[in-house]
């Protein structure tokens, strides 16, 4: 009788073993994972994500999710008959918006996400920004050139905040509890009003304020495409303030990388873009040599 283990056997070793070294690495730190409105989309994959999340707190990583939800606030605008527009990739807001985005944001994803873990096996709870005073948003602050004078103008924006004060202790209770934070990027100003924060920028605010070991922006491309379409694995702060220049990163792709920058700069380790189309892309990206999206790493 043989014993040389079946191929597909061998396989499933193989990659239990090229997992150790970053089982023994992360176990300990904290990962903030931000979940695209994008990546949401498919049933499936929200169900992988919910199986990835509850398998890095299993061993030991304490994952901490922001989420998003742009194309869903979209939708629900939609059959309200309220149109959206939006400014360097932030939606104005109006005090009507600002209460959709709320409920979706706050409300129906929020919750959901937070199902999903549970059927995976793990315990969530989901939260926003105006939970236990866990951020204080500040308006933003636009300006724009008008396109007949040409002459710098301040755009209000409405209700679009970004964070100003984080206060970590409530995310510090639930992980301390063994709960998985899941954050909706929603939060309370100074003057009481409601604000909405890209979800973006929620995120690397959180990572920063937690001094996160990784900061994952799930979304739905490959990472940062060059000119001619290839993946580039590796950025710098210098090298993306060039791709910027150059015209090589555009539209939505901007807040995403001034936020990986800030989360560097922040002393967040490195942070990472990932496709999330991928079947289980986080755990590629985490447990495995090769890696999956852009790392934004400090020059
Ligand atoms: N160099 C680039 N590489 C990849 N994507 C880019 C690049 N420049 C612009 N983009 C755009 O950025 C988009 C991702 O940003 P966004 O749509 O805001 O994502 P999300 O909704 O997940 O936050 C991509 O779908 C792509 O259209
Ligand atoms: C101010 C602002 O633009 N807020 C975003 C919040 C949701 C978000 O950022 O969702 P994604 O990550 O799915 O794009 C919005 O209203 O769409």
């Amino acid at each position: 009788m043989s014993h040389a283990p079946h191929p597909d056997m061998l396989a499933k070793t193989e990659t239990l073993i090229e997992a150790l070294p970053y089982l023994q690495r992360y176990a300990g730190k904290t990962f903030v994972v931000k979940y695209g409105g994008h990546a949401m989309g498919d049933a499936e994959r929200a169900r992988d994500f919910a199986e990835d999340i509850v398998l890095l707190k299993a061993v030991g990583i304490n994952p901490v999710v922001v989420h998003g939800g742009g194309p869903q606030i979209g939708s629900l605008l939609k059959r309200l008959g309220i149109e959206s527009r939006f400014v360097d990739g932030l939606r104005v807001t109006d005090a009507a918006t600002a209460e959709v985005a709320e409920m979706v944001l706050a409300g129906s994803i929020n919750k959901e996400i937070v199902a999903h873990i549970a059927q995976a096996g793990g315990r969530a709870v989901g939260i926003s920004g105006k939970d236990a005073g866990l951020v204080t948003a500040a308006k933003v602050e636009r300006t724009a050139k008008d396109p007949d004078s040409l002459i710098e103008q301040a755009v209000d924006l409405g209700f679009v905040g970004e964070p100003a004060r984080v206060d970590r202790s409530i995310i510090d209770t639930l992980v301390a509890a063994g709960i998985v934070p899941v954050i909706a990027p929603v939060a309370v100003g100074e003057d009481g009003h409601t604000y909405n924060i890209n979800a973006d920028t929620m995120a690397g605010a959180i990572a920063g304020a937690l001094n996160a070991a990784r900061l994952f922006l799930l979304t739905d491309v490959a990472g940062v495409l060059d000119k001619g379409g290839n993946l580039m694995t590796d950025l710098t702060p210098a090298g993306i303030a060039g791709l910027v220049a150059d015209g090589t990163i555009t539209g939505g792709m901007i807040p995403k990388l001034e936020t990986c920058v800030a989360a560097v700069d922040a002393g967040v380790d490195a942070a990472v873009i990932l496709d999330g189309r991928v079947p289980h892309a986080l755990l590629l990206e985490i447990f495995t040599r090769k890696g999956a999206g852009t790392l934004v790493r400090a020059g």
